[in-house]
């Protein structure tokens, strides 16, 4: 089967966009793999497949798989890019659009300066929703919230980390470090994407705290590994970083792909993220039956 695509990226984090407003695709896991694979297909670490408004007030359903081929709830880059696609594809004339996800409605809006912010919707911080089993931990209080304290062993040396855990409808687990250039990111990133007590996985997050109106980040992701930027690592970690008594209420984030801006009024209110999203190419591509 030849498919269309474009190519697009925010802050670096790098997506295959596919149409399905007119019918669709039926893509398995291990197309999705396919196309996400940057040797093999075109290359991502997520797929976004924009499809037909499910219900009415809604304007589109937003579809995120992984680069590992699984379908997961949320996702922020993608969800500039998405705002940019129905606007360039002319799938809408709106500013801005109400988008069904796997984990509720969040609403891109388009800037006059060609940036889009989203109205991400409100953190959930209850551990059984995230998920993350917490029985048997004492949470470490901090700020106003807590951190826990979780165990990662390694072949070589174990290790106690500090964390703190929400759900950004995708699942986060975000530590503060000294200096993210140095963070053991390659070593801690899988031991805590597949730690037992997350029964999806977590993406793992690692702030350095410049400021209280900046941080740097990075975030090794499930289900992709590390990525450049990722949108709900940057507002899983400003809101854990607002609740722990360490920023303000609007904080920039450096990525390795470059800056978010997060704005976040507290508990039960939704987090703002602004950045840029970027069409890079479009092409066609032959899916195999069974790649
Ligand atoms: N890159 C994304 C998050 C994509 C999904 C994530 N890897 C997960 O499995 O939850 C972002 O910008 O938020």
């Amino acid at each position: 089967m030849r498919i269309r695509f474009t190519k697009m990226q925010g802050a670096g984090n790098d997506f295959v966009v596919l149409d399905e407003t007119r019918g669709s695709l039926a893509l398995t896991p291990a197309q999705y793999r396919f196309l996400g694979d940057r040797h093999f297909g075109v290359g991502a670490d997520q797929i976004l497949t924009v499809r037909p408004s499910p219900s009415p007030g809604i304007d589109f359903q937003y579809v995120i798989h992984n680069s590992d081929g699984g379908e997961v709830e949320q996702c922020g880059n993608g969800a500039r890019c998405f705002m940019r696609f129905v606007r360039e594809q002319g799938l809408t004339t709106k500013d801005a659009v109400r988008v069904q996800t796997l984990s509720g409605v969040i609403e891109p809006r388009m800037g006059a300066d060609g940036r889009v912010t989203v109205d991400m919707g409100a953190p959930v911080f209850e551990p059984a929703q995230v998920p993350f089993d917490a029985a048997g931990l004492t949470p470490q209080s901090e700020g106003s919230w807590h951190t826990w304290h979780l165990a990662l062993s390694t072949h070589a040396q174990g290790a106690i980390i500090s964390v703190a855990v929400l759900s950004m409808g995708n699942p986060h687990a975000v530590q503060v470090v000294d200096n993210v250039d140095t963070a053991p990111v390659a070593l801690q990133g899988p031991l805590i994407e597949h730690h037992p007590r997350f029964p999806q996985r977590v993406n793992a997050g690692f702030m350095q705290v410049v400021s209280r109106s900046q941080i740097r980040l990075r975030v090794f992701e499930r289900g992709a590994g590390e990525t450049l930027a990722c949108g709900t690592g940057a507002c899983a970690a400003v809101v854990a970083g607002i609740r722990l008594g360490l920023l303000d209420a609007r904080v920039d984030v450096d990525t390795h792909g470059g800056r978010l801006t997060i704005e976040w009024a507290g508990v039960g209110q939704p987090v703002l993220m602004t950045g840029p999203a970027v069409t890079v190419f479009e092409g066609d591509i032959e899916v195999p039956e069974q790649p």
